[in-house]
């Protein structure tokens, strides 16, 4: 698994320092408000649970599973729901949790399926974010790390479902998905 990468390019203490700093800003920016804070499965979990434990204000936790990749590393452009959220958003300020932002299609959809579902305000925290190959125009409240146009896997993101354990974010040697 570990020959399967070309460079790391943030290791997990790197991560995890990162993710102290966003835990901070959105404590300060939700004092009072009881935020329910969504994370995007597959590739936001290991983020969220590192993340929540660092926000601190009283918050509540709900999932939703969406995918457009597939087994590729091109978007396939259709955002499918595989599973919804359990609560209600209606009159609740939302953080959206996700792991990486590339064409920007995924966030789109979801943000705009909470505001037709009538949430108070929504803001999304990505740990990395990818603008060079954004196909739609989006920016995150919080960012964690930019990152270069490559493919890249590990702290939960998945080339094919493999890779999401690696403890660090790394890019792929082309060689694994193109033969
Ligand atoms: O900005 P975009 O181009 O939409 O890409 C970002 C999304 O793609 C990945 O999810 P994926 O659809 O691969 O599902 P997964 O989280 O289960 O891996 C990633 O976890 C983000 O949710
Ligand atoms: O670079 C990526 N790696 C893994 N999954 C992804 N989903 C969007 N971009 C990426
Ligand atoms: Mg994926």
């Amino acid at each position: 698994m570990y020959s399967d990468i070309q460079d790391i390019l943030y290791s997990e203490e790197q991560i995890q320092d990162k993710i102290k700093e966003l835990g901070e800003c959105i404590s300060a920016d939700y004092e009072g408000k009881n935020p329910l804070v969504i994370c995007v499965l597959k590739g936001a979990f290991m983020f969220m649970a590192d993340l929540v434990k660092r926000i601190a204000v009283p918050l509540e936790i709900d999932f939703m599973a969406v995918s457009s990749y597939g087994n590729a590393t091109k978007s396939s452009g259709v955002v499918k729901i595989i599973k919804d959220l359990d609560v209600p958003v209606e009159g609740r300020h939302i953080i959206i949790v996700e792991d990486i932002i590339d064409s920007g299609l995924t966030l789109s959809y979801l943000i705009d399926v909470l505001e037709r579902r009538n949430a108070l305000s929504v803001s999304v925290v990505a740990l990395f974010n990818k603008p060079a190959r954004r196909t739609v125009e989006l920016e995150p409240d919080y960012t964690g790390y930019v990152l270069p146009d490559e493919f890249v896997v590990g702290y939960g993101l998945d080339y094919a479902e493999k890779y999401r354990n690696l403890p660090f974010i790394g890019i792929l040697k082309p060689e694994v998905y193109s033969s």
